[in-house]
């Protein structure tokens, strides 16, 4: 029974829905804050559920021997080394949607704190001053709100903002003008944006382009007197700057959710005046506590159980229903990829894989991040599904793919040519109706040949006698045969011969057996 650690505060319905889906859970909601303890613990899970406390880092991922994914109850994944978890073949997933509502009524509650300096009357009134004429505020009515990021959450706040009869402009590359004009916002530069908005609400992740956007620089762009709310990241704010900004009065307020460093105890930012501190609330409501914790141990269960993957931020996702479909032709691909890539002795410039029949109506990411893994592992070793695309990617391989929905002599199959920079060389495979993988050509020479773990390829010239010396050399060497498979691609041409053996070759057999006349290559293939 796979097993996971909650490590923050979840809540309990995550619990709940973990053993429902049968996987075994350990609610500890203090061990994200105690690095050491998770350290500790952290080999013994499958997977790890958590908020923004707990910070899987390098460490943490180097120690979690058996972990298989990292689930983040919300949006932002910064506190997770996403590479380091990558390489490992962990899959890092998130809930995108199911705090966006809150976060958003929390950035439109701190933006009507500001404009009317709530926290701070309450306190005056509550410390027995009645100071009316001290807390003169602004209308938010046909103000200017410019939004800094305008996706999920940053869209949500322009609706919510609309409502309010404000003007909203965003800034934001990605947004298209068509997804401008039906949320009714004026897509606009920074610069722009900066020097037009009387509110700015920030709505990015946290990426090394967004870290420190409202800079010094950035902030004397500002209209004196604009106001600024951050409900997404403490790292998208100087703080230093936005300080001197408060002290000097060029920003008449600023409502902070998040901070460079948390949990804030002593931020600088705690002495400026005219700001507003929340203790990083944005999500905090029991409705988006539930919908976060319900749709994570959903997510987590799914994987650890079925192998079904949705909202993972480095795999392709897996529907629970085609999860069993696609199992045979992952295993098919990934055993072309190391068929090929046990075969391949110079750099691979790129690969060229076609998906025919039935199988090209299947979701192929899944098999082409299968077969990259099987293509790369001979060469790098440490490979797995999760990490083949980036590496793949990193070390410049052209990956194409072709889908042919037309069946040709087989209901389905898959051929990967690999492109180096002598030749182009190619493997084919199909999956019968025993859901077992088969190879069904390779270099262009048909044959039907099992995969098993311990196989010799040889390629020979196609000469009279050649198989009973090959056959009388392998007994002699005391290698069983289980299974024989020939090809040629025309009498008296090249030969290929697939042998499944039991156990495997000594280097010492393989030279022999490479010795042997006849034989142009000899290679001890392991699966
Ligand atoms: N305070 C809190 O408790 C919470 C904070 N968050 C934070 O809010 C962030 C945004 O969440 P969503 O709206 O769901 O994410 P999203 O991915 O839907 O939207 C982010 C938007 O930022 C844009 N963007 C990316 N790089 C940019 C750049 N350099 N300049 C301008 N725009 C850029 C993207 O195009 C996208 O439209 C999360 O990454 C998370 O850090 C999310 C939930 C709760
Ligand atoms: O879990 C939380 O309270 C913080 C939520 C958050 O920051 C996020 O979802 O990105």
């Amino acid at each position: 029974m796979p097993k996971v650690l909650v490590s923050d505060k979840l809540s309990e319905t995550a619990v709940q829905i973990f053993r429902d889906n049968g996987v075994d859970v350990d609610f500890l909601p203090d061990v994200g804050k105690d690095k050491e303890k998770l350290l500790e613990i952290i080999g013994q899970y499958d997977g790890l559920a958590i908020r923004s406390a707990t910070k899987v880092t390098e460490k943490v991922i180097a120690a979690a021997d058996n972990l298989k994914v990292v689930g983040r109850a919300g949006i932002g994944v910064d506190n997770v080394d996403i590479p380091q978890a990558t390489a490992k073949g962990i899959i890092v997933m998130n809930t995108p949607f199911g705090n966006s509502i809150t976060t958003a009524e929390h950035a439109i509650s701190l933006l009507l704190s500001l404009a009317r300096q709530i926290p701070a009357a309450d306190a005056s009134t509550r410390a027995g001053k009645w100071e009316k004429s001290k807390f003169m505020g602004v209308e938010v009515t046909a103000k200017t709100l410019g939004i800094i990021g305008c996706g999920n959450i940053g869209a949500i706040v322009a609706d919510r903002a609309q409502g309010l009869k404000m003007k909203v402009i965003a800034f934001d590359p990605f947004l298209t003008p068509e997804r401008a004009l039906d949320l009714g916002v004026e897509k606009v530069e920074l610069d722009e944006l900066l020097a037009r908005a009387d509110f700015i609400s920030l709505h990015t992740p946290l990426t090394d382009a967004t870290r420190g956007i409202i800079s010094a620089e950035n902030i004397a762009k500002m209209k004196t007197g604009a106001r600024l709310i951050n409900c997404a990241r403490g790292g998208l704010v100087d703080e230093v700057a936005l300080k001197e900004a408060l002290e000097s009065g060029k920003l008449a307020g600023a409502a902070m959710d998040v901070f460079e460093v948390e949990p804030a105890t002593d931020n600088p930012l705690f002495e400026a005046p005219n700001l507003i501190a929340t203790p990083h609330l944005g999500a905090s409501t029991n409705e988006a506590q539930e919908n976060v914790a319900l749709q994570v141990a959903e997510q987590m269960s799914a994987y650890l159980m079925h192998g079904a993957i949705s909202n993972a931020l480095n795999f392709p996702s897996i529907s629970a229903e085609e999860a069993p479909r696609l199992m045979p032709f992952v295993k098919l691909a990934e055993m072309l990829g190391s068929f090929a890539g046990q075969l391949t002795e110079s750099g691979i410039k790129g690969v060229r894989i076609e998906f025919e029949g039935h199988v090209a109506d299947l979701n192929t990411k899944p098999m082409v991040s299968a077969l990259l893994t099987g293509v790369l592992k001979p060469l790098l070793g440490d490979v797995n599904m999760v990490s083949a695309p980036v590496l793949a990617k990193d070390r410049g391989m052209h990956v194409e793919t072709v889908n042919r929905e037309q069946q040709g002599a087989y209901e389905n199959y898959i051929r990967l040519t690999v492109i180096t920079e002598r030749q182009e060389r190619s493997v084919a495979g199909t999956v019968f109706a025993d859901g077992k993988p088969r190879l069904i050509q390779v270099k262009g020479v048909n044959m039907e040949a099992e995969i098993t773990p311990a196989m010799l390829y040889i390629t020979n010239e196609d000469k009279p006698g050649f198989i009973g010396r090959l056959g009388t050399l392998l007994g002699n060497e005391g290698v069983n045969i289980a299974n024989f498979n020939l090809g040629r691609v025309e009498s008296g041409g090249d030969a290929i011969a697939l042998i499944n053996i039991d156990g495997e070759l000594s280097d010492k057999q393989l030279a022999t057996i490479a010795a042997l006349e006849g034989v142009k290559q000899a290679k001890s293939l392991k699966f």
